[in-house]
Parts: structure tokens; C-alpha cells; sequence
């Protein structure tokens, strides 16, 4: 290998690990994120019995071993076949070591990320090619296709239309006028409610689950913008859905990430927008 290609894969390695950090850190704000409706946060578990905080918190810092190997891959080389098999070791590794579902989403749609922003050049539209590209390979096994409704199958083969088109515009919009960072994720959370397919909420309570979400979205955007006491309202939803046993994982997932990527562009890391 010559000089300038060690230069350029050691410069692509270390573009990948800040967009990978920002994005532990965007599930990190998602976890700390509290009052959330039926979701795992810093004051209770919400509707998951198998989930507390603390497990939350190091299945996101054990992620860090599964970026490096995928990043590493990726700069070598790697075929796709053999970059899906880092990840599936890593829900291996997360399932025996918190006998649990913690993270499935976040550590698929991190890796398909980081997998498109390294095959792409620098425009939005081509790392939504790139994602699309990626996922209909991904997804070309039946077997991996477990929800016939929505889910994050059908987010990832229309190129995260949640994070791009809903999420991030969400999250700029509302902090660009208010400068509130906390009040401003809440928003993001509200908007994501009303848009996310949840197959996690599907699962627990039907049709009728996702139906709920997107009412209570609806109705927390509402009370931020007529400037209410939202929180009250949060922690009385969180209360329903555990009596209902209803959660909505996918809306946490898609949330980390657009607030990884916001954080990865206020520090100044060039993302294709
Ligand atoms: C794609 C995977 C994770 C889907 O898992 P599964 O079929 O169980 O789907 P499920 O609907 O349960 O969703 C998994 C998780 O995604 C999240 N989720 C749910 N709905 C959505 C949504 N609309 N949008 C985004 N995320 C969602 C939730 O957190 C949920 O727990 C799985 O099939 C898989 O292929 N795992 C292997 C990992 C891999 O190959 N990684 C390589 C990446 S390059
Ligand atoms: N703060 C959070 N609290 C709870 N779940 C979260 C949180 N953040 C993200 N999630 C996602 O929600 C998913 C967990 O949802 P759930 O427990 O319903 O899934 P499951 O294990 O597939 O289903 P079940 O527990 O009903 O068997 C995880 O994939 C996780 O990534």
C-alpha cells in the first residue's frame, strides 16, 4: 500500500469512529431522555419488565467494540456478507450478555449507516441510495423479514425517510427558534410518534397501539407549542402505557440517531448536509 492510501484509510477510520461516537452518544441522550412514555429512562423502566437503566447504559457502551470491528472491516475492505456477520455477532453478544433484546435496532441501523456513509460520497441523496442499496440486499432473505407491517425493514428500504424527511427537519426547526436543547428533543419525540411505523408498539398492542402513539404525539406537539406544562402530560401517558403494556422502541431508536447526527454537525463533522 502506498502513502497516500495509508493516508486516506487511516483519515476514512477516523471519520467513521466520530460519526460511530456521535451516534453511542445520540442513544445515550435518548436513554437520559426522561419523562418517555412507556421507554426505559432515568426514573423508571416504563412497560419493559427485562429492561432497567443500567443494562440500557452499557449495551450502549459495549456498542463501541461492534463500531470499531464493523469500521475496521469497512477500511479493509470487507464484502458485505462478512460485515452483516460482525453485526450479527454483536446482537449475539448483546443477547448473552443482558439476556435481552436492549439494543437490536440501534445496533442494526448504526451498521447500516456507517456501512452507507463509507460507500457513498458526500450528498444526502447518496447515502439514502446507499442505504436503500444496502437494505435491499439485507432484506432479500425472507427470513429476516419478521414484520409484515411497517417496522424497520420498510424505514431502511425507503432510506430512513424517519430521520431524514421527519426527524432531523423536526429537531432543527424547533431548535433554531427556541435554542431549548431539552424541550426540542421532546418535540422530536412527538413528531416521531405521529410517523413511526413501531413494530415494538404493534407487537404489545396491535394496530390500535400504533394508533395511540400517534394521538399522544399529536397531542404532546400541541401542548409544546401552546407553550403548556408538557411534562405532566409525559409522565401521565408513561403511567397509561404501562397499565396498556405499550412501548415504542423503533421511536427511541430513530430519535438517537437524528440526535447523533444533529450533534455530529454542530461539532462540526462534515455529514453530507
Ligand atoms: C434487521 C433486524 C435487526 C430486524 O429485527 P426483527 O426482525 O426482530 O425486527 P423488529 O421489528 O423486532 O425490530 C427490531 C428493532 O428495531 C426497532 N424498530 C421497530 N420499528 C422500527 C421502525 N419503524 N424504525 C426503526 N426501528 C424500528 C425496535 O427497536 C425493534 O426492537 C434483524 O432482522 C437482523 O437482520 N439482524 C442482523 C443484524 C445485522 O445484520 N447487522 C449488520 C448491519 S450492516
Ligand atoms: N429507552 C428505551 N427503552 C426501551 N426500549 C428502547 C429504548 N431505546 C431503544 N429501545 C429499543 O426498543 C427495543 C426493545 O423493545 P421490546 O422489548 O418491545 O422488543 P422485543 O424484545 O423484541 O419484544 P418483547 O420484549 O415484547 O419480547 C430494543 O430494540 C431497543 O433498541
Amino acid at each position: 500500500m502506498n502513502l497516500s492510501n495509508v493516508f486516506l484509510k487511516s483519515s476514512k477510520t477516523s471519520y467513521l469512529k466520530k460519526v460511530a461516537y456521535f451516534l453511542r452518544i445520540g442513544a445515550l441522550v435518548e436513554l437520559f431522555l426522561t419523562p418517555k412514555p412507556g421507554l426505559v429512562d432515568l426514573i423508571d423502566s416504563g412497560s419493559h419488565r427485562d429492561l432497567d437503566f443500567d443494562k440500557m447504559y452499557r449495551s450502549i457502551l459495549i456498542m463501541k467494540d461492534y463500531h470499531d470491528e464493523l469500521i475496521t472491516g469497512l477500511c479493509d475492505g470487507f464484502s458485505f456478507a462478512d460485515l452483516q456477520q460482525i453485526g450479527i455477532k454483536a446482537e449475539t453478544r448483546m443477547y448473552d450478555m443482558f439476556g435481552t433484546n436492549t439494543h437490536k435496532g440501534y445496533i442494526f441501523l448504526s451498521g447500516l449507516l456507517l456501512c452507507s456513509l463509507y460507500l457513498s460520497d458526500d450528498s444526502q441523496d447518496n447515502i439514502r441510495l446507499k442505504i436503500i442499496e444496502l437494505s435491499k440486499e439485507h432484506f432479500s432473505d425472507d427470513k429476516k423479514f419478521t414484520n409484515t407491517f411497517g417496522g424497520i425493514a420498510n424505514e431502511c428500504l425507503k432510506g430512513l425517510p424517519s430521520v431524514f424527511e421527519e426527524g432531523l427537519p423536526a429537531l432543527s426547526f424547533y431548535y433554531s427558534f427556541s435554542k431549548d436543547i431539552k424541550t426540542s428533543l421532546f418535540y422530536l419525540l412527538a413528531r416521531l410518534m405521529q410517523t413511526v411505523e413501531d413494530t415494538t408498539a404493534i407487537r404489545r398492542c396491535g394496530i390500535e397501539g400504533l394508533k395511540r402513539l400517534k394521538r399522544d404525539g399529536f397531542e404532546i406537539e400541541r401542548s409544546i407549542l401552546l407553550g403548556e406544562n408538557y411534562k405532566n402530560l409525559l409522565i401521565s401517558i408513561n403511567r397509561e402505557y404501562q397499565k396498556l403494556n405499550l412501548t415504542m422502541g423503533g421511536v427511541a431508536d430513530i430519535l438517537g440517531i437524528c440526535v447523533g447526527f444533529f450533534y455530529a454537525k454542530k461539532t462540526g463533522i462534515t455529514l453530507l448536509f
